[in-house]
């Protein structure tokens, strides 16, 4: 309930409560979380926010963008900014309204599923997946990405976040870090902690990651494959249908032919092949601008001959990609300026979904 007093106290209550919470990603007065906005005699307005978990991760980022929605309407406030945690009641009714309001949970059908895969690993999947989709919310898009790199998943890592998502009742939100949402099995384990799980117990596991997360109205969902054609990349591509695959190889023939298989398994499986990005091509000398094909030239082109699809880029071997990959922040973010970022960036705005073939598919028409 809001403490009313003062002459702009509807402006303030609207403008509040349109603040966005950043994990639910609806508005505050919605979910029940604006406890009390009151305006002091000078210019001081205190606003106190409920929280759905003492330890939410966001509430800076809560706190600022309230403060900067106080003073978008009362401009040179002084503004105070305090959290309260919600009862179990409160913290319930918030669910139910957050769940009438949303969609049903799972990977919107509007969404393009970009699945990325490699035949073999340390090619640089994970970091050519976790850049893409940074690039891409960079670029405007709603975008999430799934690691689906059950054993080796790198996406904590790799954006730097180590913590278990929001979860409401049955349902889990995604993690948010540098535009995207994310989720991954590493979220939801002790760091270190192998996993040893069998078969079905990562089928479900992932069939949850698709259905049960609230992923919200995505415009591209990211996964990051396990390398090669196993289990997994099969359970996935099953539970995600009109995914198409980007092939990640680097230049070297050994890593292109065992890349060659992934492609024709996309055959067998009729999912279409949207491009093949080239990683590591040269090293680029930094000081005299000489590159260095370390690891031979010409898979990726050979490859997308093969495969019959486009090259959609190379990605130089570079060194601020690596050191941004250990601190946790990805290198378009990092060092947009660096070969590497600019190169992926320039991939991710040229991405095109590839045509999937109708061929064997049902479609929805009913005879008359
Ligand atoms: N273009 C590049 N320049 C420099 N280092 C790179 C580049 N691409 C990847 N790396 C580094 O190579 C290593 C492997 O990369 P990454 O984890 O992305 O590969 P992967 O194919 O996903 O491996 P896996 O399948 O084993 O998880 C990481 O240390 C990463 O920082």
């Amino acid at each position: 309930m809001l403490a009313r007093n003062g002459p702009d106290q509807d402006l303030l209550d609207a403008a509040v409560g349109s603040v966005l919470d950043p994990e639910l990603d609806q508005p505050l007065s919605p979910l029940g979380m604006v406890k009390a906005i009151s305006v002091g005699r000078g210019e001081g307005v205190a606003v106190r926010i409920l929280l759905t978990t003492e330890a939410c991760p966001l509430r800076q980022r809560i706190a600022d963008d309230v403060a900067t929605a106080v003073r978008g309407v009362t401009p040179g406030a002084i503004v105070e900014v305090a959290f309260d945690v919600m009862s179990e009641a409160q913290r319930q009714e918030t669910a139910r309204r957050f769940l009438t309001a949303r969609t049903t949970a799972g990977v919107p059908h509007r969404a393009e599923v970009l699945a990325v895969a490699s035949g073999k690993g340390g090619v640089g999947k994970s970091s050519v997946s976790a850049n893409l989709a940074v690039a891409l919310a960079q670029q405007g898009k709603s975008v999430g990405l799934l690691d689906a790199d059950v054993w080796g998943y790198s996406v904590p890592q790799l954006f730097g976040v180590r913590r278990s998502p929001v979860a409401l009742y049955e349902t889990m939100l995604p993690v948010q870090a540098h535009g995207v949402r994310l989720m991954s099995l590493g979220f939801l384990v002790e760091e270190e902690t192998p996993i040893v799980w069998r078969g079905p117990m990562l089928h479900k596991a992932l069939t949850q990651f698709v259905q049960d997360v609230h992923w919200g109205d995505l415009d591209v969902l990211l996964l990051d494959l396990p390398p090669g054609t196993g289990d997994v990349t099969l359970s996935v591509l099953e539970l995600l249908p009109d995914a198409s695959l980007i092939v990640v190889t680097t230049p070297q023939q050994a890593a292109r032919t065992v890349a060659s298989r992934v492609g024709l398994m996309a055959r067998e499986a009729s999912v279409p092949v949207t491009g093949i990005i080239e990683n590591m091509t040269g090293l680029v000398c930094g000081s005299c601008g000489a590159t260095t094909a370390l690891f031979g030239a010409g898979g990726g082109a050979e490859l997308a001959e093969q495969l019959g699809a486009p090259l959609l880029g190379g990605v130089p071997l570079d060194l601020a990609l690596r050191k941004a990959g250990d601190n946790g922040e990805p290198v378009v973010v990092s060092a947009p300026q660096a070969p590497s970022a600019r190169a992926l960036s320039s991939i991710a705005a040229a991405l095109k979904p590839a045509r999937r073939s109708l061929v064997g598919r049902q479609l929805p028409l009913t005879p008359v």
